[in-house]
């Protein structure tokens, strides 16, 4: 068994709304995967039902290997979208109250609560109460609490909203530490920057669906690299250079700054014809594609698909 989490044509519906419509996803062991879709794709109904606090109205699911996801609760971390630890418990205690509830003995979760604190800059404050603490600090202690049990499977819904620049690094490095260690790490997030530099797999989901499960340089594939070029001269011939149907843009910015598809062919042909016309080449780069501009394509097919389907 090599994955720590498989799930099948999920669904969900709460009333006249169909939450989930159909959501299949395998994250194999040790990897970060991410798991992305606009606001009310589905995401947080997903890893509910993932772990077993949402039974589905049909599909499978396998967690660990079980189908009964509650089963596996103590090998499991999970930082879920509603935050809030009790107020009235110090950082410590509220740590360590999650390893009990995750099957740890009190006294062991308190020293690995004191660790984990130390270890993420919270040390001076194991023994301040939850309700002195700003809500990024209180979200950082929860986020520790997650991984207090050392899990071997760990579901984070939005870990990164709330987070300073410095404490997003520092989950980031959490999370790498994470799967070093072993653990296998899903994560929604709506940073596109964060899933870019840090999954080895994705899973988007749109309406309910999935809509594309790869890793990130496949959802980048989803678009063609451009090429920019700026020139001293203005080009009026350019588009006589480049294959038929290719559409050339305006790059922003100062001068004649072109943008247009990389053609099939590469960009060799194109260069000859430019020192043949003397157009003075100031630059000229290929643009790869960004997962943010993926994402918004990946997505914007399946509202079109969504919208055919209403029209018709
Ligand atoms: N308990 C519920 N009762 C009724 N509708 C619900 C319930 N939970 C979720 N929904 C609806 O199901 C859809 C999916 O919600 P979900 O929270 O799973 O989306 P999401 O992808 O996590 O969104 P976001 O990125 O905004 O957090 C939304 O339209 C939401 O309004």
């Amino acid at each position: 068994m090599n994955y720590a989490i498989e799930a099948e044509a999920l669904s969900k519906r709460f009333g006249e709304k169909q939450a989930v419509a159909g959501v299949d996803l395998s994250v194999p062991k040790g990897a970060i995967y991410g798991f992305l879709g606009q606001n009310g794709a589905g995401k947080t109904t997903t890893l509910r039902m993932l772990l077993g606090i949402l039974e589905p109205d049909g599909g499978t699911r396998r967690l660990l290997g079980s189908d009964r996801p509650l089963s596996v609760a103590a090998r499991v971390g999970y930082l879920p979208e509603e935050r809030g630890l009790y107020p009235a418990m110090t950082a410590r205690e509220a740590i360590a109250y999650v390893g009990a509830l995750r099957g740890m003995k009190l006294g062991e979760a308190r020293v690995r609560a004191d660790e984990l604190l130390a270890a993420h800059g919270l040390g001076h404050e194991a023994n301040a109460r939850i309700r002195t603490f700003s809500k990024g600090m209180a979200q950082k202690v929860q986020l520790l609490a997650t991984f207090v049990n050392r899990p071997d499977l760990i579901v984070l819904d939005e870990p990164f909203s709330g987070l300073d620049p410095v404490n997003q690094q520092d989950l980031e490095n959490m999370i790498r530490a994470e799967r070093a260690r072993g653990a296998t790490i899903l994560f929604s997030t709506h940073v596109m920057a964060h899933a870019e530099r840090m999954c080895d797999g994705l899973v988007i989901i749109a309406h309910g669906r999935t809509r594309f499960s790869g890793s990130v340089d496949e959802a980048r594939a989803h678009l063609p690299s451009r090429v920019v070029l700026v020139t001293e001269h203005p080009l009026s011939e350019l588009q006589a250079m480049l294959p038929p149907g290719s559409t050339v843009d305006i790059a922003p910015g100062p001068g004649n700054r072109y943008r247009f598809p990389l053609p099939p062919g590469g960009i060799e042909p194109l260069l000859a014809c430019l020192l043949e016309t003397g157009s003075g080449i100031r630059d000229m780069h290929i643009e790869r594609p960004t997962l943010h501009d993926a994402f918004v394509a990946i997505v914007g097919e399946a509202d079109a698909r969504v919208e055919t389907r209403e029209a018709a």
